[in-house]
């Protein structure tokens, strides 16, 4: 078996079996083993004309097993502890990486993150939620179906109980602007909504960061206990106090990217000291560490190997570390142990074995359409909760409707401003409609980090996650705001009185606000600063401004730029809007008492097609065809960001 098939066959195929674990009382439980992983990215370091894009290696074939228990991973900052748990959880793209990882000796199954848990670093709970329901969103998505919703709240209470949460059970975490919860309950928020589907191996980046010694002294005791009912939890950790060393039962120690220590946490202290490093009786082993790795502690005993180390030099010092660690007793006992399960699994692909196929097993746990519930309801409830945004969006909409119908209050169709008026209420409308959209923006920006955990972790799908949000914004802040805002200025500025007219305008407003908002859920999915996608999305709506013929009648344009008309949806809805309220519009002279044909004359001068019934509904067809692209759009950007970490 080649290293790259053993590992990478793991994506492909196979559902992970169960052995004993080595705990006592665990009945189910998993030991994972990896061999030889290397994981490097290409890295640009300037524009790709002028630098050819270099590989970085973060990970240089390091080896080990985790077992039940509590496995910490320590290392300086940028040693790839983070980069390690991603590997071993399935979360890096697996074009990057090489070696071998088996869970209970065969390769992870395919939905192997829908399996496991994974505590990542940032917050990705939603604010707006209270405790439980946050777990029960979670409990909803990452419990089989068939668990009725009487034992999903009862899973809940449990682990409230046991992640000492109850008492704020019903309290909401918080978000930027409205206090929440402690730090540390968040924290154990985040835990407990992994730990909802009873995950075999829960991987933890930094779980103690940013809390204070006593409550990450609690999460810590909290994770051995857990770990104590056969879960194997493999946890990066930045200078815990000795309290939380004694909660380890394995420790890797990493520096840049190899491993100078695996195996027990305990007799760790004994391995350094035979490498000539004594830990002060008072000194906490884990800062101890942390000095050998930076070369700021030295051995106080130099034995021969180390005579010609470098201890000035960090490079020289990790070089001998890493050498030592891999010609030591501790470097053979861990290979005793990877060696047999290495070596069975090459025999059973050698014999014709080849893992169960994931192909056809669900990766989710709830269907398409229960997934579509919960997330749209937890969208909702977040936008109840949060009406600041909706209920601006609505009144901003009443007040201009007001505003224009009180500008262009009753416009008569006379000759000298009938068609002036019409124009520029046509332009004002469609740009109120176009620019009203920039708060659109906020859809993916806002929860990118909570959507990639909650999509790579398998809750629910990309497309369901898009519908919920795309349907929880356009209908509260597009299509409500536009029924109050279509009546109220049609009728006061006094456009045609035909209700078929009527509704031509608020479907062409219904379909431009789209178009608008469309535009920006692309940007909102592509781009990750808020400032930037602001400004695309600006300069993008004034190009489009410039081309729909009010400022600039495009049928004298060159014919080198006149193309550019083709992408502006300003111009579609002006076009619309012209023709249904234009055509055949008599305009009079009443002093003269003389009527002219005006309507189809600046029709025609503006080049604009109206004489048959589709020229009106290509222009509407052509805003669907922008809604529909820029969506589409949107969803793929969506997908692409919610694959790997
Ligand atoms: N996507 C990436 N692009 C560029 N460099 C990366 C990327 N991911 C990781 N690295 C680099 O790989 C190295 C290891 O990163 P990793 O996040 O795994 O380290 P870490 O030990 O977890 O660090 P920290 O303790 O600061 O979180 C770092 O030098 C980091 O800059």
């Amino acid at each position: 078996m080649s290293e790259q098939d053993g590992l990478l066959s793991s994506r492909a195929n196979a559902s992970y079996s169960a052995t004993a674990s080595p705990h006592s009382g665990a009945a189910e439980a998993a030991t994972v083993t990896f061999n030889s992983v290397r994981y490097s990215l290409l890295i640009r370091r300037g524009p790709p004309c002028c630098f050819p894009p270099e590989r970085k290696e973060i990970l240089l074939g390091v080896s080990g097993v985790f077992q039940p228990g509590m496995n910490a991973v320590l290392g300086p900052t940028g040693s790839g502890k983070s980069s390690l748990l991603d590997v071993i959880a399935g979360r890096k793209n697996p074009q990057n990486l090489t070696g071998t990882i088996l869970i209970n000796g065969e390769p992870p199954p395919k939905n192997f993150k829908c399996v496991s848990g994974y505590v990542v670093q940032e917050d990705v709970v939603m604010g707006t939620l209270t405790v439980r329901e946050n777990l029960l969103f979670s409990a909803a998505l990452r419990l089989p179906a068939s668990v009725s919703r009487y034992d999903r709240g009862r899973r809940v209470a449990e682990l409230l109980d046991q992640l000492g949460l109850t008492g704020v059970a019903d309290s909401r975490i918080g978000t930027q602007l409205t206090r929440g919860v402690s730090g540390g309950e968040r924290r154990r928020t985040s835990i407990g909504m992994e730990l909802i589907a009873s995950p075999k191996v829960l991987f933890l980046d930094e779980p103690t960061t940013g809390l204070d010694a006593s409550t990450a002294n609690s999460v810590m005791r909290i994770l051995r206990n857990i770990s104590r009912r056969g879960t194997t939890i493999i946890f990066s950790i930045h200078q815990p106090r000795y309290e939380i060393f004694k909660t380890f039962d394995s420790l890797t120690l990493l520096s840049k990217g190899q491993i100078v220590y695996h195996g027990d946490s305990v007799t760790s202290l004994d391995y350094f000291q035979r490498l000539g490093y004594v830990c002060e009786m008072h000194n906490n082993p884990l800062d101890f560490y942390m000095d050998i790795l930076s070369g700021d502690a030295r051995p106080t005993e130099v034995d021969s190997a180390a005579v010609k180390v470098n201890f000035d030099h960090q490079d020289s010092v990790q070089g001998w570390l890493v050498a030592t660690y891999q010609g030591s007793e501790v470097w053979r006992d861990v290979n005793a142990r990877i060696a047999p399960v290495l070596e069975a699994f090459s025999n059973r692909q050698m014999r014709g074995y080849r893992p169960q196929s994931t192909a056809n097993n669900p990766t989710y746990q709830t269907s398409f359409f229960r997934q579509l519930a919960v997330v749209s309801q937890r969208a909702t409830k977040n936008l109840l909760r949060n009406p600041q945004t909706s209920i601006a969006q609505l009144v901003l909409n009443v007040l201009f409707s007001v505003l224009v119908g009180l500008i262009y209050l009753q416009i008569p169709a006379d000759t000298i401003s009938g068609v002036q008026n019409r124009v520029g209420v046509f332009f004002f409308t469609t740009m109120n409609m176009v620019f009203g959209n920039m708060g659109a923006l906020e859809l993916f920006l806002h929860e990118r980090t909570i959507f990639v955990h909650e999509s790579v972790s398998g809750y629910y799908r990309v497309s369901v996650y898009f519908l919920a949000k795309v349907f929880c914004d356009l209908i509260p802040m597009r299509l409500v705001p536009l029924m109050l805002y279509s009546p109220i200025s049609y009728f006061m500025i006094g456009l045609n009185p035909r209700l078929d007219k009527f509704f031509v305008y608020f479907l062409n407003l219904l379909l431009v606000s789209m178009a608008g908002s469309s535009l920006a859920f692309f940007l909102s999915a592509t781009v990750s600063v808020f400032a930037i996608a602001t400004i695309f999305l600006a300069l993008s709506f004034v190009f489009m401004m410039v081309f729909a013929g009010l400022l600039v009648n495009v049928s004298t344009m060159g014919e080198w730029l006149s193309w550019a008309k083709y992408l502006s949806i300003f111009r579609y809805s002006m076009n619309a809007l012209s023709i249904n309220e234009m055509k055949d519009l008599q305009f009079c002279n009443e002093t003269a008492n003389i009527c002219f044909d005006l309507g189809n004359k600046y029709l025609s001068d503006q080049g604009i097609p109206y004489e048959n019934e589709i020229d009106l509904w290509i222009n509407e067809i052509a805003l669907g065809g922008f809604i529909f692209g820029f969506l589409v759009l949107a969803y793929v950007q969506l997908r692409r960001s919610g694959k790997f970490r």
